[in-house]
């Protein structure tokens, strides 16, 4: 016990030096300006549990300069808010500004290091990533996978008759079965399914084991070297558990598409059996003989993670934005209207001519999406108004780097505070008005954001295009079918302000709302 104890004593003095030294290395650099915090935690206890986008425009305006810095124990964030700093930092020194914080207890501890999310951009393994993900989710996969949304797209609106009053469960069902159908090739029954329930199980380990200022070992990651027999290092024995579960986990949706391949011929084709199969015939063409970087097993390997982050990736991406979406449409009826009218006039719908008992989309192909103007107009201001991602993800620097005279330290976070470019009145006229009508005036439109919703340089999402027809698709499903319309309390949102959700994606957080079919004839509910 005494020795614990003296072992304890020991560390926590070679800690303070450490911050210390590194407290002191700080003050010499010329830092972008903001916040000082206090010696031990920075700003670690003044950041606000709720909307940190706004606290960061304001510290923005309360130094005077775009770009912040601050201290959280011993790492040095900075907050971008503007479009120049993101552009020339992300963008064009993206050879600099592509990494990601490190996670000790998540990369290290947990054994996630190479998940498609956290791995460093330097590492060879992020370019094939990057060259899979593009080839499973581009614009011809895209366009391979529309029976899939097209498919999907009617459980949502046949869902929607049933239990109206579930509609974000059906939306989140929808992103599931879509991403599922795609990676693996598997169709989920029911949200009971054992598929969600690994990726949901997945998802919640990753958050606790990533949340921000919760493990001190990714502040002082000469920590991870203690034994986890030592008492007081519960955390160390609880990330080596998850390590366990999540490396199993990974296993299991990998092992059943395996399983089929094996079984028989006409196994369902997705994302992994598509890369397994075109490694085993190691066919001319293929990513995989193109990127001869790879040796043996790591293939499989490298499959595995990228099918993992493709379920990350959409998990709740587009779960967000069409949450917001109808949220947005019961507000403002005129724009529902409008949108409405426009699918009508150009799929040549009349109330009597869609089948509304069967629920079968009036979307027969991606052209028919394209004409679609306003709808996509629509979707550009959910995505600026609400946007998911208030803060993409944080990027980090592999060097020490200059900008306007400040220095950005190597190994800092570089946040990029997406939420104000999207409000930034130099940007958007009126920027807190919800208008789909800014980006449809031709000669005068305002920036489209879709430059700054998927994120920057290496990093941005891959999964946009194939994001865009999925939610464009359900949009104009939803609004072929339903009409959206808020319950009296809900109006007083409109007046009051809206709220949104906090956390890596945010949405308006949700009222109640009445989804009624828009067409009375032929309606008939399935059984
Ligand atoms: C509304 C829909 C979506 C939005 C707004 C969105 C936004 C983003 C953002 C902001 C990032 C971080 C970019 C950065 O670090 O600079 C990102 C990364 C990523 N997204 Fe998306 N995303 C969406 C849908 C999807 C979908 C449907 C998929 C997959 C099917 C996907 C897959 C990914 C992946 C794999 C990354 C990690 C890229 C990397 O770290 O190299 N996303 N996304």
């Amino acid at each position: 016990m005494a020795e614990a104890a003296a072992f304890w004593v020991a560390y926590l003095l070679s800690l303070l030096f450490l911050t210390w030294f590194l407290f002191q290395k700080r003050s010499r650099q010329h830092l972008p300006p903001g916040p000082q915090g206090s010696y031990l935690y920075g700003v670690k206890n003044q950041l606000p549990p709720a909307e940190p986008w706004k606290t960061y425009a304001k510290w923005s305006e309360t130094y005077r300069s775009p770009i912040i810095s601050f201290r959280v124990y011993n790492r040095t964030i900075v907050v971008l808010n503007d479009i120049e700093s993101i552009h020339t930092l992300l963008d064009q020194r993206a050879q600099i500004y592509s990494e990601r914080p490190m996670s000790w207890m998540y990369n290290v501890i947990c054994g996630r290091g190479k998940s498609v999310f956290n791995i460093p951009a330097s590492n060879p393994r992020h370019r094939i990533y990057r060259r899979m993900l593009q080839a499973g989710l581009g614009q011809r996969a895209t366009k391979e996978a529309w029976d899939i949304l097209r498919e999907e797209a009617e459980v949502l609106v046949a869902g929607l008759a049933k239990q109206p009053e579930d509609w974000i469960q059906h939306i989140r069902r929808n992103a599931a079965g879509v991403i599922m159908k795609v990676a693996f090739g598997y169709s989920i029954a029911s949200p009971e399914d054992l598929f969600i329930k690994v990726a949901e199980e997945t998802s919640k380990i990753s958050g606790w084991a990533m949340a921000p200022g919760r493990w001190l070992v990714d502040y002082y990651p000469i920590m991870r070297h203690i034994p986890s027999f030592i008492p007081g290092t519960q955390w160390k024995r609880q990330g080596l558990a998850w390590r366990e579960r999540l490396n199993y986990l990974s296993e299991v949706p990998h092992n059943w598409v395996k399983q089929q391949m094996k079984k028989n011929n006409t196994y369902p084709k997705s994302f992994t059996s598509r890369f397994l199969q075109s490694h085993l015939d190691d066919e001319d063409g293929s990513v995989f003989s193109k990127l001869k970087s790879h040796q043996g097993g790591e293939d499989e390997d490298i499959v595995k993670w990228c099918a993992g982050g493709l379920y990350a990736g959409a998990a709740d991406t587009t779960v967000s934005a069409l949450t917001s979406f109808v949220l947005l449409m019961a507000l403002y009826p005129e724009v529902q209207r409008k949108a409405g009218q426009e699918i009508d006039i150009v799929l040549g719908i009349e109330d009597g001519s869609v089948d509304s008992s069967r629920f079968s989309s009036p979307i027969s192909d991606m052209e028919q999406l394209g004409a679609l103007g306003y709808l996509q107009a629509v979707m550009k201001e959910v995505l600026r108004y609400a946007p998911v991602g208030n803060l993409a993800l944080p990027h980090a620097t592999l060097y020490e780097d200059q900008y306007q005279g400040y220095t950005i330290p190597k190994g800092a976070s570089v946040i990029p505070n997406v939420w104000a470019v999207m409000h930034d009145p130099k940007m958007y006229h009126e920027p807190f008005a919800f208008r789909p009508e800014r980006f449809t005036n031709e000669g005068s439109a305002e920036p489209d954001p879709r430059q700054f919703a998927y994120g920057f340089g290496r990093r941005s999402c891959p999964g946009s295009h194939f994001a865009e027809t999925s939610m464009l698709l359900s949009m104009a499903n939803i609004l072929t079918f339903y009409s959206i319309t808020p319950q009296e309390s809900s109006l007083m949102e409109k007046t009051r302000g809206l709220e949104f959700t906090t956390g890596i994606t945010s949405n308006i957080r949700p009222f109640p709302v009445r989804i009624t079919p828009r067409r009375a004839a032929s309606y008939a509910p399935p059984a």
